[in-house]
């Protein structure tokens, strides 16, 4: 199957980092001859106006009834964020293939679905491919406002988001990104804000089941291990399983925490009794209390959460 390349390019992401990322992307594709269109964002949600655009004229589900033509393949070069907006953009189009070059500066998902993080890599792996295969990627009904939308990596509740709702206004991570280490700028803003998120109520429903907690300071729903560029919250999680993973920890005295995320880069946090691990197929969380929620990095609005997750299987050009 012949392939027509529509490049959704966000050459902003990793704090301008992408833009190189992307022209020798770009350079690669005229050196092989390969024809393509490319469609670089100008503001933020313009990769939703894009995809919805292109969604109208251009995209088709696979596998293509047309012999002989063409297959438009969407790929799209950028971080977490940029792959996020694609992915509620084409909402239930799950059999319109996704290809992705990752460009930002945690990309989560690449390293989740094992692809390569060397744009250059990740283009051959794109051009070897003869056609799309499934994942899964979480679902989620938020019942308070009546939101729903799609995650490829996670959605979390309390210190995680309130990571990323203060990274997205500091300067760190632009310092960080400019030296190439984003796990660095999550890190290093994480231990800003350690101290301020307090521990809040939670209610986890799993298979019918509830489980109260007085005292939450992160709840983050998975769909593979990683998060904040690299760190494996549920090792174990597998983005191939239907299952979700879901990680509720509690807030305990800094020390304690401190040893905690000590455990946490050595992936040996799982046995701590603080940490708590639920998998299912259908999960939902409840925080009547506002926090600041976060879907693959982007952030939610802070508030009352009441969420129902599920996952869906999408195909992916991967
Ligand atoms: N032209 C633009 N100017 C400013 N922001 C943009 C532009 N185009 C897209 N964006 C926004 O950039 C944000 C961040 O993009 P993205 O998450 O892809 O990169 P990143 O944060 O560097 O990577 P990662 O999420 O993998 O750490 C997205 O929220 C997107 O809406």
């Amino acid at each position: 199957m012949q392939l027509e390349l529509h490049l959704i390019i966000n050459r902003h992401a990793a704090s301008g980092n992408a833009a190189k990322s992307a022209d020798l992307v770009l350079s690669a594709l005229d050196n092989k001859q390969i024809s393509y269109k490319d469609y670089s964002t100008d503001y933020p949600g313009h990769a939703i106006d894009i995809t919805r655009e292109l969604l109208k004229t251009t995209l088709t589900p696979w596998p293509d009834k047309k012999a002989n033509s063409r297959f438009p393949l969407l790929v799209i070069l950028g971080g977490d964020g940029t792959l996020h907006e694609v992915v509620n953009a084409l909402d239930q189009h799950f059999h319109i293939p996704i290809a992705y070059i990752p460009c930002g500066s945690g990309n989560d998902f690449a390293r989740g679905v094992s692809l390569s993080r060397d744009p250059l890599m990740a283009l051959e792996h794109l051009l070897e491919i003869t056609e799309p295969q499934p994942y899964h990627v979480l679902h989620y009904l938020e019942n308070i406002q009546e939101e729903e939308g799609y995650a490829t990596n996670n959605i979390g509740i309390g210190i995680d988001a309130a990571i990323v709702a203060r990274s997205n206004v500091s300067a760190s991570k632009q310092t960080f990104n400019k030296f190439k280490l984003g796990s660095l700028s999550y890190l290093y803003t994480a231990i800003q804000v350690l101290t301020k998120q307090k521990g809040f109520p939670l209610m986890v429903e799993v298979n019918g089941k509830s489980v109260g907690f007085d005292n939450a300071f992160l709840c983050t729903t998975t769909n593979h291990p990683y998060f904040g560029g690299g760190i494996a919250i549920v090792p174990e999680a597998d983005v191939k399983s239907k299952a979700i993973d879901l990680v509720v920890v509690e807030r305990i005295h800094l020390l304690k925490l401190f040893r905690l995320i000590g455990q946490l880069l050595k992936r040996k946090h799982m046995s701590s009794p603080y940490v708590h691990h639920f998998k299912s197929q259908n999960i939902r969380i409840v925080s009547t209390t506002s926090q600041f929620g976060q879907a693959d990095g982007e952030e939610l609005d802070s508030r009352p959460f009441d969420i129902q997750f599920t996952t869906v299987e999408r195909l992916f050009w991967l």
